[in-house]
């Protein structure tokens, strides 16, 4: 077998979980501010760099929707996105289904059209210049309250034909899934696909509220059901994905050590787990950071990348044609190395 290093690079694989947000970097917040003429808090894009140290969630999320702010027009959603896709696309991602958060935006007077047209722009883009396809997810921010998610789920209305599904994102403790259970319901009335942020922070009984009670088709992050026997049972045997997002889980302090992370126990658990990079220039690295973390550990062996890999392409929103196709490539490339 080749160097793992280059063999999880070249993987073929999907990304899952990543907030488009989260995708900015801060050369580019420097320069959309500029353009924009908004202030930030930061004299260089050093001192930004170095605000990134976080002890948990809320940490992260206080200075993440700060730096949103810079972000305006359609232009700016569309640079934001065609700059994620760019970079997916050097790490081998060929589908990538993306967060966005509209509240965010919303709540700071930019219409949510500029929002959707922009970063749909960028996935047209990205779709002609790299073959990458995309889809995207809307996301609720928990923290805020019922009525304002509904108010965001009619507000998308007009982009439904356009939008996979809903998430829930944002401070997880002391906002379950439960909260949102009527907005998931007319969600999945209105035929979106649902996903939820749970047991990141939170316990894995906000899992058991998201699967019994939101009806999820995948599971973001989901850390915390391992400290529930029966929980991890009942997620393998329903082949439910988990989107686990590695690099993230360190800077938020979810775990204490990359080399301690689960994901091995998550595999031979039988789990559907998948890699992703959550929020990348926050965290320190894009999908392939996030594999190539995970390899000194040295308890992963080829098979489980291509196994996580697989993951990825099966737990996604894709037609099971689309699918095919793609896992077909991914056997090639695992055959072709040897692995
Ligand atoms: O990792 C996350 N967790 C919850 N909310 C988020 N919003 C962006 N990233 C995250
Ligand atoms: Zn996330």
């Amino acid at each position: 077998m080749t160097d793992l290093n280059a063999f999880v690079s070249g993987l073929p694989k999907a990304e899952l979980h990543l907030h488009i947000e989260g995708s900015l970097e801060p050369e580019m917040m420097f320069a959309l501010a500029e353009r924009n003429k908004v202030e930030i808090p930061f004299k260089s894009v050093e001192e930004v760099r170095a605000a990134y140290e976080f002890s948990n969630l809320q940490d992260f999320l206080d200075i993440y929707y700060a730096g949103a702010n810079v972000l305006r027009t359609e232009w700016d959603f569309c640079d934001l996105a065609t700059a994620y896709f760019d970079r997916a696309a050097a790490d081998n991602v060929r589908h990538a289904e993306i967060f966005f958060d509209p509240q965010t935006h919303t709540d700071r007077g930019i219409p949510i059209d500029v929002v959707i047209d922009g970063l749909l722009a960028g996935m047209a883009s990205a779709q002609a210049k790299h073959g990458l396809t995309s889809k995207l997810i809307l996301c609720f921010l928990r923290h805020l309250d019922e009525e304002a998610a509904f108010a965001t789920l009619k507000a998308a209305e007009p982009w439904l034909d356009r939008i996979a599904g809903v998430g829930l994102d944002s401070s997880e403790l002391g906002h379950p899934p439960s909260k949102f259970e009527r907005v998931f319901a007319r969600a999945g009335e209105m035929g979106l696909l649902r996903v939820a942020h749970a047991g990141e922070e939170g316990p894995a009984d906000y899992v058991h509220e998201a699967l019994d009670l939101l009806h999820i088709d995948r599971l973001d992050h989901g850390n915390r059901s391992l400290d529930d026997a029966a929980l991890t049972a009942k997620l393998s045997r329903s082949g439910m994905t988990l989107t686990v997002c590695p690099l993230s889980n360190l800077k938020l302090c979810v775990v204490n050590d990359i080399d301690a992370h689960p994901i091995e126990r998550m595999l031979r658990a039988g789990l559907r787990a998948t890699i992703n990079s959550d929020d990348p220039a926050y965290f320190g690295g894009y999908v392939n950071d996030n594999y190539r973390a995970l390899i000194p550990a040295g308890r992963l062996d080829a098979k489980d990348f291509a196994r996580l890999a697989r993951n990825s392409f099966l737990g996604s929103f894709l037609s099971d044609a689309e699918v095919a196709a793609h896992l077909a490539k991914l056997d090639d490339y695992v055959t072709a190395k040897g692995a």
